[in-house]
């Protein structure tokens, strides 16, 4: 017995006992009108899965046009509720309007009883993909605000940051691509998601994509999907981040660190606004705004062959240069009060203060990981504190170099690091050239870099 509901339309009594005895049979409530006019006032029609309508009530009238305000009726108040229109006449062009104002299907009179059993089945299951579909869009709608409401503010006074803001103002309506340069830890990502929360994409996905830390072999499925079968992993269908991020806006992290076989796919998919996934060679169309970001000098690599020109060309019709802290004086205590508060909040240490010798302290640092050395270090000293008042000795700055003075007193790990890090600076952080100088593969490299960071956060 299939779990659905039922409502027979019909002014001719024997068409709705008829109707009632074969329908019940196969689904649990059956009910039925013998006056269209109560259409109106029946109760939970959103819940009636399928209405059976005749077409004709008033004795001989067979235009259907009742048939058809009923059929609009219904619709008004049960968009997702199937209706399957009956008539004894079955005018094709009548079948065709029903059809066009919203009808499923028709079944002509006198019917046959396998035919109208198939007819009212086909009429559920589409009532059934309706609703997942209504279930599925709420859903997504509630997931793109969740995704959309990481929306930490941008703190700071500086000229500096606020001549990116101003940028940033003028140009996120727009849907011109964007590149973000700065040094690590500047607030890149956090501009691109104020670009995105700007626009007009704004009720749409803000898509992340970390490109350092894809690998060349998966880069295709994870940026473009694939189809089930293609590769020996590929289990099921899967969609990629240009999809994923289609009507809004899709951040490429790390562009620099794109291979240039990867570099040449990505200029394809930018250049024909479609994708074509692994395993597939059907395109599917794309509509994204496109942010990218990278701590590298790219006109250098361009230079040196390692970057594409055109794909430079592509991504940076507006080019955004997110200064480092430590040209952006003025922001850094606006920056320490604000972490301040939020960790103290965060740890339940009300009243925390930083005294004069402390802000002077976190002024002449030249603070290398920029704002997020100087939030991870608040971090830090808010929870080791023990007064009220947050000293100079709360602060260890610069551990790290202060522990290289002393060979004896490295481990082999921060000696790793700092090689890395001595790499990344020689080849103007450029992971594939640290990666080849170093020995190593770009992946491997990636992968000491993501194991280093949370002691070299920690040590700052
Ligand atoms: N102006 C700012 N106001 C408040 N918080 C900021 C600001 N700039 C950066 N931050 C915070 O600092 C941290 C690092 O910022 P973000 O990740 O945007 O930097 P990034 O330049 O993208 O870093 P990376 O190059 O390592 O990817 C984040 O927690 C971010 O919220």
């Amino acid at each position: 017995m299939t779990d659905a509901k039922i409502l027979v339309v019909d002014d001719n009594k024997s068409v709705l006992s008829a109707l009632e005895i074969l329908l019940q049979f196969e689904y649990k409530s059956v009910q039925t009108l013998f006056n269209p006019n109560q259409i109106s006032s029946f109760p939970n029609l959103k819940e009636v899965d399928i209405v059976l309508l005749d077409m004709n009530f008033s004795a001989g009238v067979n235009t259907g046009n009742e048939g058809l305000y009923w059929l609009n009726e219904i619709k008004k108040r049960s968009p997702d509720t199937s209706v399957i229109m009956m008539t004894a006449y079955g005018a094709v062009d009548l079948a065709v309007k029903a059809l066009k104002q919203g009808a499923s299907d028709f079944i002509l009179k006198p019917w046959n009883n396998e035919k109208l059993l198939a007819t009212v089945k086909s009429a559920h299951q589409l009532r059934k993909s309706r609703q997942e579909i209504h279930q599925l869009k709420n859903k997504e709608k509630e997931l793109k605000q969740v995704i959309n409401q990481d929306n930490s503010p941008i703190i700071g006074e500086s000229t500096a940051l606020q001549e990116v803001l101003n940028l940033v103002r003028k140009i996120a309506r727009t849907d011109v691509n964007v590149l973000i340069t700065g040094e690590n830890g500047t607030g890149k990502e956090l501009i691109a998601r104020e670009l995105h929360r700007l626009s007009d994409r704004k009720n749409e996905v803000f898509i992340n994509v970390d490109m350092g830390s894809i690998s060349d072999n998966l880069f295709e499925s994870e940026l473009f999907g694939h189809v089930k079968g293609s590769f020996t992993d590929a289990k099921e269908d899967r969609t990629g981040k240009f999809e994923a991020a289609n009507l809004g806006t899709l951040f490429l992290d790390e562009i620099g660190n794109l291979s240039l076989q990867a570099q040449a796919k990505l200029l394809s998919a930018i250049q024909n606004k479609s994708i074509v996934k692994v395993g597939s060679n059907k395109p599917v169309e794309v509509d994204i705004r496109l942010i990218c970001a990278t701590n590298c000098n790219l006109d250098q690599m361009v230079d040196s062959g390692l970057f594409r020109e055109d794909l430079l060309y592509r991504i940076n019709t507006i080019h955004l240069e997110v200064p480092p802290l430590r040209n952006r004086n003025g922001d850094i205590l606006i920056l320490a009060d604000f972490f301040l508060k939020k960790y103290s909040a965060k740890y339940n240490k009300p009243g925390l203060r930083i005294n004069s010798m402390t802000q002077e302290k976190l002024m002449n640092y030249p603070w290398p990981g920029n704002i997020r050395e100087l939030q991870h270090t608040l971090e830090r000293a808010v929870i080791l504190s023990e007064g009220d008042v947050l000293r100079p000795t709360d602060f260890l700055l610069n551990t790290r170099s202060g522990s290289s003075n002393d060979p004896g007193m490295r481990t082999l790990e921060e000696m790793e690091y700092e090689m890395i890090q001595k790499a990344l600076e020689f080849n103007d952080g450029n992971y594939s050239a640290a990666a080849e100088q170093l020995g190593v593969s770009r992946q491997t490299l990636y992968n000491k870099i993501k194991k280093h960071k949370p002691a070299a956060d920690n040590g700052k």
